[in-house]
């Protein structure tokens, strides 16, 4: 199960929820979020990147997009050993988040060149398993750049990096998530009103039946 959206728009907030709900209604869940900072040397160089390092690394639309993808290559055995022995596999962040953000960069939409490549590498080529569903939490690029921004002042470590801090990139990636939801990118989408706010409990007892 994956969980997507823009920078700030609270998945991790939704996935610890979430991760709690079901606990709480008997289920085995793990949980994994993209990129692996600290835990894959492709998430580190992808974070010293959109921090300025590793000269015009950033600029590369199809260089970043490589990295995030054998960061989850990297971790596609673990992905499939932690499905076998719990309930549900929570995803911060998976393949989707590629296709969103290379096309939003490319100014492309969800039917671009880029959103074809990123499935013949990450699915067709590096054999990622593919999600059962896909929880989109949509809220709008002002309030989930006001709540990045809120948590750089209050968390530290966690500055605004290169794409956090250009909202026209958000922008354009709200609108490459609303089309990969509408077509079914990849696996089902349910989308998730995240400015309402999301009830989890409610959430894990849908999750659950399917
Ligand atoms: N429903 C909500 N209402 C208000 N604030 C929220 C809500 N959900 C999350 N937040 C706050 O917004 C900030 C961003 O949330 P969170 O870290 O969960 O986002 P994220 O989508 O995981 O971000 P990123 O992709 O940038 O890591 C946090 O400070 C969090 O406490
Ligand atoms: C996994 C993944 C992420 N991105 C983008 C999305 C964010 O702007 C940054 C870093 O992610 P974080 O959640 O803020 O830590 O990278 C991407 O473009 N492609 C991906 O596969």
């Amino acid at each position: 199960m994956v969980i997507e959206g823009l920078d700030g728009a609270g998945k991790r907030t939704l996935t610890d929820g979430l991760t709690a709900a079901l606990g709480a209604k008997g289920a085995s869940v793990a949980s994994l979020a993209f990129p692996r900072y600290g835990e894959s040397v492709h998430a580190d160089l992808v974070r010293e990147a959109l921090h300025r390092g590793h000269g015009d690394l950033a600029d590369s639309v199809y260089g970043m997009a490589m990295l995030y993808a054998l960061d989850r290559s990297g971790a596609a055995d673990g992905i499939r050993a932690l499905r076998d022995t719990h309930d549900v596999v929570l995803l911060d962040r998976y393949v989707a988040s590629n296709a969103a953000y290379a096309a939003a960069r490319l100014r492309q939409d969800a039917a671009g060149e880029v959103v074809k490549w990123v499935w013949e590498l990450e699915v067709d080529r590096f054999g990622l398993p593919r999600p059962d569903a896909q929880l989109l939490l949509r809220v709008a690029p002002a309030v989930a750049a006001e709540r990045a921004e809120r948590r750089a002042e209050t968390e530290t470590g966690r500055e605004r990096d290169a794409f956090e801090t250009d909202d026209g990139l958000q922008r354009r990636c709200a609108a490459v998530y609303d089309e990969l939801a509408a077509s079914g990118w990849l696996a089902p989408w349910h989308v998730l009103d995240g400015v309402a706010g999301v009830d989890h409990e409610a959430l894990a007892k849908t999750l659950l039946r399917q």
